[in-house]
Formats: structure tokens, C-alpha cells, sequence
């Protein structure tokens, strides 16, 4: 396919030796649209056929012969694209051209051979992506089906398939093509992982989550377009990072903080240099996010998009890499092997180490033997989709192990690399169990240079402190830092919250309840009750005070005024029976005793008292009552007269002959 455009203006600036060397060096393409990587002389042969099949003027898929004709002629001149929205007007006409599975067969045949075919095969190792298509004739199903027959015929170490699901979808259709893609992993066809593609301003990410975690559940990798265009809304790329992907589409406006999460999470990142430049993404090589990952030394991946509208290769791309500036980047071939076979991420095989090499000279050597170490066509069936009964025993082989020259340049070192160093360990062997979904990799789950370089360095750990770190090409699988990210922000959302709302006053204990024992609350009464008598006592009147009146509920005092009523409890108001002790009575036998002889002496000695001597002479005087007149000032105004009757006079009398007695005694009731 002719490259122009950018990658073909890199390409002719590069020495005849650079473009052998990009062509033989071993490459993976892991972000390529079955749609958009057809050949321009494929498309024009099914788009002739169309034309002439004598069907009428409006296709099955709703276009006429005039728009297919249309988007050929923009396909072959190449679109200029005003803004990445334009892009995505391509596709109905190259979609009812591939709508029988017979077109499809043939479109896909086209795109695996441009890629995998050849002398110099674009790549050793390509994950396709497509997007299942309903047609007249064709299922969801049929459509992954049909693309797998034609997958079969390169077999699983060359190729896998990536389902993709179009941020347009509704939810039934998201739900189908999930349930299609697991069945068919399922069935041992090489289905490796799902995508999110689609025009990228379209669909609410909200309702996708649960679909890409099935798909991780079931084992399948996930990768995801993500922040492609300067409108995609940095809560929507949070989001996107909260589904764990273990690969990122362009992310070209990543803000900080998700740079941050993706470099925690080493998420490698597809980069499509071509592609941003032509849908004016991205406006020139200078402003490129590849320069970030470059100088983070963050895994990515170069990869083409779609070479028949940007019409570029997979050696354009790298092109890009080595061209000098403007044209291109100026990297040295060490820094292509480094960038463009070490740190990438395949979704489906792992890397046996025992095919590491090392340093440039091994690879110039795997260059010269290119021919001969170059993968051949597997040599079961070509339809053979299913496993081979004979691999039944190694149960975990879920996917394919990479070809011998992919595998060689996956861990080269560079010798006098610019880029930034990062040590890789041959972590995996050739005997190890494989991984499903994501392959680990290459150092220590947090990325950091400084202890990324000593780590391999250091064989003496006798001085490390802490926990080790995990053996280099082991990541925290389920380490999810984006989730515990989310889950801090909300942490701290709701403190905030929680801190701005006004404080409902509340009054400290020591107001609430009252002191266990003090003289002031012995001294109160609670319950109100007016004091009937004077203490009788100095002494403090209760030792200990139950002061649960002063706070009793409502609900309390009515329970212990029942019980109080019932005879449950005695009254919270009752004076304390106190028993008299021993020591009491026997001091009060002993004032009755010293009264009673007081008494008697003072009567020895005084005599009556004056009131007894006057009633004892009273007595003897006859009454006058009856004698006298009506009035007889003597008799009426003396004590005995007519104003005080005989028993309020004994009343006075009594109480008089007592008054010294109250006094008689001090305040404990004994004598001085
Ligand atoms: C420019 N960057 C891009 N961004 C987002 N989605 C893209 C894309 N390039 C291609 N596609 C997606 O891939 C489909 C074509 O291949 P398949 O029909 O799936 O094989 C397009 O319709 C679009 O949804």
C-alpha cells in the first residue's frame, strides 16, 4: 500500500540500511481496525463488484452506488480530515462493502496478509480488532466468526483477535457481543481480549463498566480508547481508568492526575503518531504525548490505527521514530529495539525468556537470520481453531507464545541508549505457565528508575530494608490503584462534606450529669417537696446521694411513680428509716433515768407548783355560778369565767407547764 503523508515523508529521508533495519526488526502491532486496515486495491475490487452486481441502486445497508463511489475516490486521494468526528464518515461505505461474510472473508484475508505476508512482514505478531457487525446475512456471531477463519489460517502465535465494542452501542448489543466474544474464547479460538472504540465524544462511559469487568473476569484483555480528543471530560478518563485496563488507546489528554495513575499502574499505551496527526488530535511531532512517555520511560506501544485512511505502515510508523527532526523523532536503532519490542504489552502471549537478547549485536545477529528464525505458518490445519487434543495436558495455555524473533527482541537491552534506562530481567521462561488476559511486565509493579536500575544491580540484599520487592516482571495483578483512588476521594469528599455542615450544639458531660456526691445536692431536694421540719441533726444528712432523679427521662419518672404506687419501690422521697442503734437507745434509757430523778428531786425540794397549790384551793370554794346575778365582774372576768370554757383552760394550763421542757434539752435531744 503506497505510504504518504507524514510516515512517507520519514520513510524517504531514512538510508537504505535504517529501512532494512526497521523492516527486519521484529515488531507487534497491537492497535490495528480490521475496517480501516484494508488495502485501497481490495476495496476498489469489492466496491466494482458492488457496483455491477445488479442489485438495485440502494444496497442491504442502505447505501447507493453514488456513495460508494464517493468514498472511494476521498479513500484513494486521502482524506483530509478537518477534525477526528470527519474520520469516522469513512466507514458506512467500507461497512456495505464487508457486510457478506464472503466480503469479510476477503477484506480480512487482505488486512492479515498486508501485515503478516511478505519478505518483510509488517509484524511478527499483530492483534486485530474488529467491531461485530449485524448485516442481512450475518450475525454478531457469524461476523467474530467469519474473521477467526481467516485468523486460523496464521494460527495463534501470529495473530489474535480483539472484540471491539463501539461507544455507540446500546446495551443488548454490548451484552451480545460480550456473550460472543466469551463463547468463543470459550471454544479455544483465539479471541485475546475487548476494546472500547468508537467516535470518542459518544455514549456514557457509566453503563460500559460492567461489561469490561465481565470481560476481565472471563479472562479477557482489555484496552480501551481513552482521552483521544482534548473534549473527552477528565471525570470520563477517571472512569475509563477505574475499569483496570491493561492497555490505553492514543490517551493523548491525560491530566495529571491521570498520568499519575497510569504511570502507578506501568498501563502500557498504544500510540498511533499518524493517526493524531491526521485527525489534528495532536498538531505537530513536538507536541506528541509520546514525548512523556519517552522521558518517563512508560511502556507503549507504536501501532498504525488505520493504514488504509491514514495510509501508513507499521515501518511508516517507525519511520517516524528515526527520521530526524522535523520529519521524525532522531532515535538511534538501539532506542527502536528498546521502544518498540521491550516494553510493550500484549494482551494475549507471553515471552519465553530463554529467547531474550540482550545488547544490538544479538539482534543484528537475529537481522542476518531474519529468514530463518522468522515464524512459518503453524503447521496444524488452517482450520484448526480449536486446541489440539495433544496440549490437553497443559490446562493454563490459554493463549499463544510469541514467535521466536519477537520473543528474541522483547527483552534486548540497548547498549548506548539516550532514552532512559530500564533493566530488564528474563522473568519468564519458556516452561512457565502462561498468564490469561495481560502478560506481566517487565519490573518491579512501581515504576521508579532510580530503584528500577539497582534492583538488578544489587545481588547483595543483606542491607535491604523493608518488604522485598516482587520478582522483576511481577505486578500486583490485583493491586487496583484506581479504584483505591476513587475510594480516597470519596473518603475525603465526605469528611469535607461532613465538616462544612453546621455543628448541632451539644453541651459537654459535666453539664448534663450531676456530680456523684456534693454538698450543695445533698442539700437540694428533687423531688420539691417543701421541708416540713428542722434537721434534726448536724451530721450531713445522706452520705450517699443518689442523684438519678436529677436525670431521669420522662419515661423514668412515670415507671417510678408506678413503682412507687405499686409498692415496688419505696419513695425517692422518703426520709431513710434509719434502724437506732444500740449505742442510742441505751443513751436514751439514760436521760429517762436522769429526767425521771430531776424530777422528782426539784418536787422533794420546791413543793407543788404554784398552779397546783391554787387548783387544790380552788376546789374548796363553793361555785357561784348559781348564786350570783347576771353579771358579777369577779366571776365572769376571772380564769375561771364565762370567756374560756374548763377545757380550753386545761389546754393553756398544760402547754404552759411544758414550755420549759422544749428547751430542756440541746439539739441531739440529751442534756448540756
Ligand atoms: C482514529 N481513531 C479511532 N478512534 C476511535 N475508534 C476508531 C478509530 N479508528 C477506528 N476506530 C473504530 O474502528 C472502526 C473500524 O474498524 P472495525 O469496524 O471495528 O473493524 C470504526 O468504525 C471505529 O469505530
Amino acid at each position: 500500500m503506497a505510504i504518504a503523508g507524514p510516515a512517507g515523508e520519514a520513510l524517504r529521508s531514512l538510508t537504505e540500511d535504517q529501512v532494512k533495519f526497521i523492516k527486519t526488526l521484529p515488531k507487534a502491532e497491537l492497535h490495528a481496525h480490521l475496517n480501516g486496515s484494508i488495502p485501497i486495491s481490495v476495496l476498489q475490487d469489492l466496491a466494482r463488484e458492488y457496483v455491477s452486481s445488479g442489485a438495485p441502486p440502494v444496497s442491504e445497508t442502505g447505501l447507493s452506488n453514488e456513495a460508494i463511489q464517493a468514498a472511494m475516490n476521498r479513500l484513494l486521494d486521502g482524506p483530509t480530515l478537518d477534525e477526528i468526528s470527519h474520520f469516522f464518515t469513512l466507514f458506512p461505505a467500507i461497512y456495505a462493502l464487508t457486510s457478506t461474510p464472503e466480503a469479510l472473508a476477503r477484506a480480512t484475508r487482505a488486512v492479515l496478509s498486508e501485515f503478516l505476508d511478505g519478505e518483510y512482514p509488517q509484524c511478527t505478531y499483530l492483534e486485530l480488532r474488529s467491531t461485530p457487525k449485524e448485516t442481512l446475512t450475518m450475525s454478531r456471531e457469524k461476523y467474530v466468526r467469519v474473521v477467526l477463519g481467516e485468523l486460523a489460517r496464521y494460527g495463534v502465535q501470529r495473530v489474535g483477535l480483539v472484540v471491539s465494542l463501539d461507544r455507540r452501542m446500546g446495551e443488548d448489543v454490548l451484552r451480545e457481543c460480550l456473550d460472543v466474544a466469551k463463547k468463543l474464547k470459550g471454544e479455544g479460538e483465539p479471541v485475546v481480549g475487548v476494546d472500547l472504540c468508537g467516535d470518542p465524544m459518544a455514549g456514557d462511559m457509566a453503563s460500559f463498566q460492567k461489561y469490561f469487568e465481565e470481560a476481565k473476569s472471563a479472562g479477557l484483555g482489555v484496552t480501551l480508547h481513552i482521552a483521544e480528543t482534548v473534549n473527552n471530560p477528565a471525570s470520563e478518563t477517571l472512569q475509563l481508568l477505574s475499569f483496570s485496563p491493561d492497555r490505553l488507546g492514543h490517551a493523548t489528554f491525560l491530566d495529571d492526575v491521570a498520568k499519575k495513575l497510569v504511570a502507578e499502574q506501568n498501563t502500557c499505551v498504544e500510540i498511533c503518531l499518524t493517526s493524531n496527526l491526521l485527525c489534528k488530535t495532536v498538531p505537530t511531532l513536538d507536541d506528541h504525548h509520546i514525548n512523556h512517555y519517552l522521558r518517563e520511560n512508560h511502556p507503549i506501544a507504536i501501532c498504525t490505527d488505520d493504514i488504509l485512511p491514514f495510509r501508513t505502515s507499521l515501518v511508516g510508523e517507525y519511520a517516524l521514530l528515526m527520521a530526524q527532526p522535523p520529519l521524525g523523532f532522531g532515535m538511534s536503532e538501539d532506542e527502536l529495539i528498546q521502544v518498540g519490542t521491550r516494553d510493550i504489552v500484549l494482551i494475549g502471549p507471553e515471552l519465553p525468556s530463554h529467547l531474550h537478547k540482550q545488547n544490538k549485536e544479538e539482534q543484528e545477529d537475529d537481522i542476518d537470520k531474519i529468514t530463518s528464525i522468522r515464524p512459518v505458518i503453524p503447521s496444524e490445519p488452517l482450520n484448526a481453531t480449536k486446541p489440539a487434543d495433544d496440549e490437553e495436558d497443559d490446562e493454563d495455555d490459554y493463549v499463544p507464545a510469541l514467535p521466536p524473533d519477537m520473543v528474541a527482541m522483547r527483552s534486548a537491552g540497548p547498549s548506548n541508549s539516550v532514552l532512559p534506562t530500564s533493566t530488564q530481567s528474563s522473568s519468564n521462561s519458556s516452561t512457565s505457565k502462561r498468564v490469561v488476559g495481560p502478560s506481566l511486565p517487565s519490573y518491579p509493579p512501581t515504576y521508579d528508575p532510580m530503584f528500577h536500575s539497582s534492583y538488578a544491580e544489587d545481588d547483595d540484599d543483606d542491607d535491604d530494608f523493608g518488604p522485598k520487592p516482587l520478582p522483576a516482571g511481577v505486578r500486583h495483578a490485583e493491586t487496583d490503584a484506581v479504584k483505591e483512588f476513587m475510594e480516597r476521594e470519596e473518603r475525603r469528599r465526605k469528611e469535607a462534606e461532613e465538616a462544612a455542615k453546621p455543628k448541632a450544639l451539644k453541651r459537654d458531660e459535666w453539664m448534663l450529669v450531676p456530680p456523684t456526691s456534693s454538698d450543695l445536692l445533698g442539700n437540694l431536694d428533687p423531688t420539691k417537696l417543701k421541708a416540713r421540719q428542722f434537721s434534726r441533726s448536724t451530721a450531713p444528712a445522706v452520705k450517699k446521694q443518689d442523684n438519678s432523679l436529677w436525670t431521669e427521662t420522662p419515661a423514668e419518672r412515670q415507671q417510678r411513680l408506678a413503682d412507687e404506687v405499686s409498692g415496688k419501690k419505696r419513695r425517692a422521697a422518703d426520709p431513710k428509716v434509719e434502724e437506732e442503734s444500740d449505742e442510742r437507745k441505751r443513751r436514751r434509757m439514760d436521760e429517762d433515768v436522769i429526767r425521771k430523778g430531776v424530777d422528782e428531786y426539784t418536787q422533794k425540794r420546791r413543793g407543788p407548783a404554784l398552779m397546783a397549790q391554787h387548783a387544790a384551793s380552788g376546789k374548796a370554794e363553793p361555785s357561784k355560778d348559781k348564786e350570783g346575778g347576771i353579771w358579777d365582774h369577779s366571776r365572769d372576768m376571772s380564769l375561771g369565767g364565762r370567756l374560756m370554757d374548763d377545757e380550753k383552760r386545761g389546754k393553756l394550763v398544760r402547754e404552759a407547764a411544758g414550755l420549759g421542757d422544749r428547751f430542756g434539752t440541746a439539739k441531739s435531744g440529751g442534756f448540756l
